[in-house]
């Protein structure tokens, strides 16, 4: 056990912690590059047998065909989550450019409702970016610092990507976690903005717990990830109504699925193949969302809406949705954030909600504003 495995981060380094533990990866024994979770989940598992008690730890993009990031490193130091205190200075940022511009978001939201109004899909996840240009090159130690130190429930993590970027993020949201014979997911679904003023704040949550349209977003998602689980499961609890999760800056829908697996060597690697993406950030049907996705969303997204996490030679591990995350190289950085869509959905309301999803990173960057 190392006691702050975040003070030795570089940004060579691959970073991974939930509420309790922090795992930092230095150096690379195996590397892979290529290959989705679902293709790679043997490999790695004998990969892991060989190498002894080794972990890999990194990240899968949203599209399950482009480059992967994942590493056994050579040297593992684990320890307790660290505390930081902050905030640290980040650097300047001197440029915002958001991709599309907000008319035009509010313009897809609108088209994709026309779409699912047309009883084409259901639901489909649109997301956009702030793209941030910074004086100096970004302090990915810093940043990372500051979105452990802001957000202590959340998934947080640092992945190093091709070309020196990184992605960094603090995830509320838990794709699926392994230990021995149990397997859990806590699929997030519907949001509302948090408010300084506690009765506002209380109001939010009231109207988002009370919300037809947010609940029945949200079963799409548990429904999803409970039919994605039983084939593994002998046992399998899904919560028949969804509670409130608050994190810094978002309410949001969530239901706790816990289930007890038929073969406890199965990988933390496989579940997560079978459960990505889930209609939290594609849709459904997923592949007619999908296809929205694609012709609504005028950038890659890359490692957003992916997953980032961690597997070991017994195949526990867990994985993190990839959200209220970034991608940042030198002077750069690219902030991500998303929303579901569904009949009804008021593309004003959809804009905000996004906007009160940058506030995560934001905050790490030691700002705060209307995305
Ligand atoms: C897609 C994002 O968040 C997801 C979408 C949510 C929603 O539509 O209400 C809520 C939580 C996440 O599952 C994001 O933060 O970018």
């Amino acid at each position: 056990m190392t006691a702050d495995p975040l003070a030795a981060y570089r940004p060579t380094d691959v970073f991974f912690a939930d509420s309790e533990r922090a795992i930092l990866g230095s150096g690379a024994v195996r590397t892979w590059t290529t290959g989705s979770p679902d293709a790679l989940a043997d490999e790695v598992a004998q990969a892991l047998a060989e190498a002894g008690p080794a972990i890999a730890l990194g990240a899968f993009p949203f599209d399950t065909g482009a480059a992967a990031a994942l590493t056994i490193p050579e040297t593992v130091r684990t320890g307790t989550r660290p505390r930081p205190s902050g905030p640290v200075d980040t650097g300047e940022v001197i440029h915002f450019n958001p991709v599309p511009e907000p008319e035009k978001h509010l313009a897809a939201v609108a088209d994709l409702t026309a779409r699912i109004e047309d009883g084409r899909l259901d639901k489909a996840v649109l997301a956009r970016v702030l793209d941030l240009e910074c004086r100096e090159p970004v302090d990915v130690g810093a940043v990372l610092r500051n979105l452990v130190a802001g957000n202590p429930a959340a998934y947080s993590f640092a992945v190093p990507l091709p070309h020196h970027a990184v992605l960094a993020g603090a995830s509320p949201e838990l794709l699926v976690s392994k230990s021995g014979g149990e397997v859990r997911s806590h699929p997030l679904a519907g949001s509302a903005r948090r408010s300084p003023d506690p009765v506002r704040d209380k109001e939010n949550a009231a109207r988002l717990a009370a919300s037809a349209k947010n609940r029945a977003e949200h079963a799409l998602v548990v429904e999803a990830v409970a039919d994605g689980l039983r084939p593994f499961c002998r046992e399998l609890t899904v919560p028949a109504e969804p509670e409130l999760v608050a994190t810094p800056t978002m309410w949001h829908l969530g239901t706790q699925v816990r289930g007890t697996l038929h073969d406890r060597e199965v990988s933390s690697l496989r579940l997560a193949a079978a459960l990505h993406p889930t209609p939290a950030v594609c849709g459904t049907p997923s592949v007619a969302a999908r296809e929205a996705i694609g012709d609504l969303e005028p950038f890659d997204r890359g490692f957003y809406a992916g997953m980032a996490g961690w597997v070991d030679a017994t195949g526990d591990g867990a994985w993190a949705v990839a959200i209220r995350c970034a991608e940042v190289a030198g002077q750069a950085m690219r902030l991500y954030a998303g929303g579901g869509i569904v009949a009804g959905s008021d593309p004003a309301a959809e804009l905000d909600e996004t906007s009160a999803k940058f506030q995560t990173l934001l905050r790490a960057m030691g700002l705060e504003m209307a995305g």
